[in-house]
């Protein structure tokens, strides 16, 4: 019983009706879908703060849902809408369509969502529509859902994957989207010890797995940093460099540090060059966390000066395509006009990478991309404009023969599917003549 004078928290009739993270979620659907804008903007965190962790949290997965089966909630939708209502509207309605699709208790969904509706100036005005539609829906329930086709890609982004991979694999990675990512950890010391630990599964390339679930700050070992998150192909580019005790390294694109953490393991001398401080904040955070050392340097990678260096690793930036698993906003955000630029700056810094390179020295260059130019057409265009440039073929422990190519390695989110997925990523090692 409560004390005499001590408040306790009162749980309003909002609360109750969810409202307060379905409205968080209104309006990261409506910031996502309208203004382009990714769910780890610091924008989109700003949405958040007003409410309690779990309403945080809550908010947060009803706008992931609901990104991830956009297309299923625009098919059941379409029959029942005469014309597009506008985009606050619709986004009610496919926040609506996916948790009544999910099984959550419709009446409290459809008064949630028509009074969320009915909240804004101009929305207001469609509160009829958004009962009717949802009322509908409500009817057919979860088994109306069940029965619509599972979801597809934007356009933008089908196309070219279609063409490179084939529809099949595409459907794959559509399933893959679907079904959400893992926990992956990568182990500071032993990660067999760490996967006993934490009742973990050591998948072969070392990572260790967990559900996804599971809050990574409350795991036992998270503060002494003995491990650090890290997508299962995140990991390759490291292992495919294999930096050895005392080399000096450089990560040339280094934030939030991920790889920096596994060379620095590995006893290298690590410089760790990002151009963002806001992410270069974070690697500091985990080095420190961690207790593995770096040396740390703000800038952009192409006007970094310093040469002579044993190994570089160039994890460069790219459309993430490769992460669909885990952010289901970017192929709703993104449409691909950025892509272009990407490819100028991945060429130019896979040029300047090799001019910093020692003679004989050894350059990844990594990108979490699905698509083919920012991948192996790269290391074409890098082979013809540096004549005795040579591809290695990876080794690491674990590597599964389904994800080689001529150029390095190939990875889907299709890939490993009966082990959880994993991120889609290419890998090359390449040799710079003259040792
Ligand atoms: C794919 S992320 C790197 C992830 C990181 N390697 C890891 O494992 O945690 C690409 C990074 O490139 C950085 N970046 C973008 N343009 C850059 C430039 N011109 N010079 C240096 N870094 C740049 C971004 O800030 C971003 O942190």
């Amino acid at each position: 019983m409560a004390r005499k004078g001590v408040k306790l928290p009162v749980e309003s009739s909002e609360d109750r009706a969810g409202l307060g993270p379905r409205r968080a979620a209104l309006r990261l659907l409506n910031a996502v879908t309208g203004e382009g804008m990714l769910l780890s903007d610091a924008r989109a965190a700003a949405m958040l703060a007003q409410l309690p962790p779990e309403g945080r949290a809550r908010a947060q997965r009803l706008a992931q849902e609901t990104l991830r089966n956009l297309s299923r909630a625009d098919e059941w939708l379409g029959p029942r809408l005469r014309k597009a209502p506008p985009l606050g509207v619709l986004n009610a309605l496919r926040l609506g369509a996916v948790e009544i699709g999910r099984g959550e208790a419709a009446h409290g969904v459809v008064n949630a969502l028509v009074a969320l509706v009915a909240e804004g100036k101009r929305t207001e005005g469609f509160r009829g529509l958004a009962n009717a539609v949802l009322r509908a829906l409500a009817k057919e329930g979860p088994e109306g859902w069940a029965g619509l086709p599972g979801p597809v890609l934007p356009d933008w982004l089908r196309e070219p994957l279609v063409e490179s991979w084939g529809e099949a694999a595409v459907e794959a990675m559509e399933a893959a989207q679907l079904a959400g990512a893992p926990l992956d950890l990568s182990a500071k010391g032993d990660p067999g010890e760490l996967a006993q630990a934490l009742g973990g599964e050591l998948l072969p390339t070392g990572t260790v797995r967990l559900d996804a679930g599971v809050q990574v700050t409350a795991l036992p070992g998270y503060q002494e940093g003995a491990f650090w998150v890290q997508d299962a192909a995140a990991a390759l580019p490291a292992l495919v460099l294999d930096a050895q005790r005392g080399e000096r390294v450089l990560d040339l694109c280094a934030a939030p540090g991920g790889k920096t953490l596994q060379m620095a393991a590995r006893g290298a001398e690590v410089t760790a060059l990002d151009i963002s401080a806001p992410r270069l904040e974070r690697l500091r955070d985990n080095l420190a966390r961690t207790g593995l050392p770096a040396r740390v340097a703000q800038g952009d990678a192409l006007e970094f000066g310093e040469g002579g260096w044993d190994a570089i690793l160039l994890d460069a930036p790219c459309s993430a395509t490769g992460t669909i698993r885990r952010h289901p906003d970017l192929p709703v955000a993104r449409d691909g006009a950025e892509i272009p630029g990407l490819l100028d700056l991945q060429e130019a810094m896979i040029d300047h990478a090799l001019s910093l390179l020692r003679p004989g020295g050894r350059l990844v260059f990594a990108t979490c991309s699905l698509l083919p130019e920012e991948g192996e057409e790269q290391v074409e265009a890098a082979r013809e404009r540096h004549p005795g440039l040579t591809v290695e073929p990876p080794e690491a422990p674990g590597l599964d023969p389904a994800w080689r190519v001529e150029s390095g390695l190939r990875t889907r989110p299709d890939h490993w599917a009966d082990l959880g997925g994993m991120d889609g990523f290419f890998v090359t090692r390449l040799r710079k003549p003259g040792a």
